[in-house]
């Protein structure tokens, strides 16, 4: 395959391949949000019904997550009927050297932490254009905040040197409500020196439920680039 007609595409089809190539039978899989993971639904759905995998159940982190396993025939389960999670496949919208991340680009960021987090291995998936130097320097930092204290949190957060700004709707009149019924704030910041203590200090903010920052959680980054016109997938 050459990465000629939509590159972004094609990297993140080839990183969602390589990324459902290790998932193994028998095992309990945490299924991300967003774009590039849905390639990894879509070939574990394949998989499946070749019958070069067999016996795994998903855990999907959000609607979507949901919605394309049953597409693609992935038998689901919830965290009340399992004890661990084997491999969680997600994708991010910031990567930093030290495999930090920023997600929440689909506002699933609350459900991906739970899930992801508990997995014993983490797999990123992502094309080159996600890798960052520092976090936030090109994407914001979602916080997902129950509706009553939006302003109040709004507040705190400008207190903090954060310009939070309230994710409104795409085809939908409004502000984007969440899978747990909340709103997503997507906060700017000038410099992020330490993502671990941020990611605190955000979520000690009443009313927050939980932001996009991941810290220390990262097991391996699959990342698709273009190499001379032809896709090819890295690993970090
Ligand atoms: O809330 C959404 C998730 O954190 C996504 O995994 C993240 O936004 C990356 O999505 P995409 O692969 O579409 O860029």
């Amino acid at each position: 395959m050459t990465a000629a007609a939509d590159p972004v595409k094609t990297m993140k089809q080839e990183v969602g391949k390589a990324a459902a190539a290790l998932v193994k039978s028998g095992t309990i899989v945490g299924l991300g949000t967003g774009s590039t993971t849905a390639y990894a639904i879509q070939y574990i759905g394949d998989r499946l019904k070749s019958g070069d995998l067999k016996d795994i159940v998903g855990i999907p982190t959000s609607f979507q997550a949901e919605v394309l396993s049953k597409q693609y025939g992935i038998p689901l389960t919830t965290l009340d009927a399992i004890d661990h999670i084997d491999l969680a496949i997600d994708g991010a919208d910031e990567v930093d050297p030290q495999k930090n991340l920023i997600k929440g680009g689909g506002a699933a960021h609350t459900r991906e932490k739970v899930v992801d987090y508990l997995a014993q291995q983490f797999i990123v998936v992502v094309d080159s254009g996600k890798l960052v130097d520092r976090l936030g320097s090109v994407f914001a930092v979602p916080v997902e905040v129950i509706p009553m204290a939006i302003s109040p949190v709004m507040r705190a957060i400008e207190k903090l040197g954060g310009k939070p700004e309230l994710r409104m709707g795409v085809k939908k009149a409004g502000p984007v409500i969440t899978d747990q019924g909340n709103m997503v704030v997507d906060v700017r910041f000038d410099a992020i020196d330490n993502p671990a203590e941020l990611e605190k200090t955000l979520n000690n903010i009443p009313g927050v439920l939980e932001n996009g920052i991941f810290v220390n959680c990262t097991d391996l980054v699959l990342i698709g680039e273009v190499q001379d016109g032809q896709p090819v997938v890295r690993q970090m």
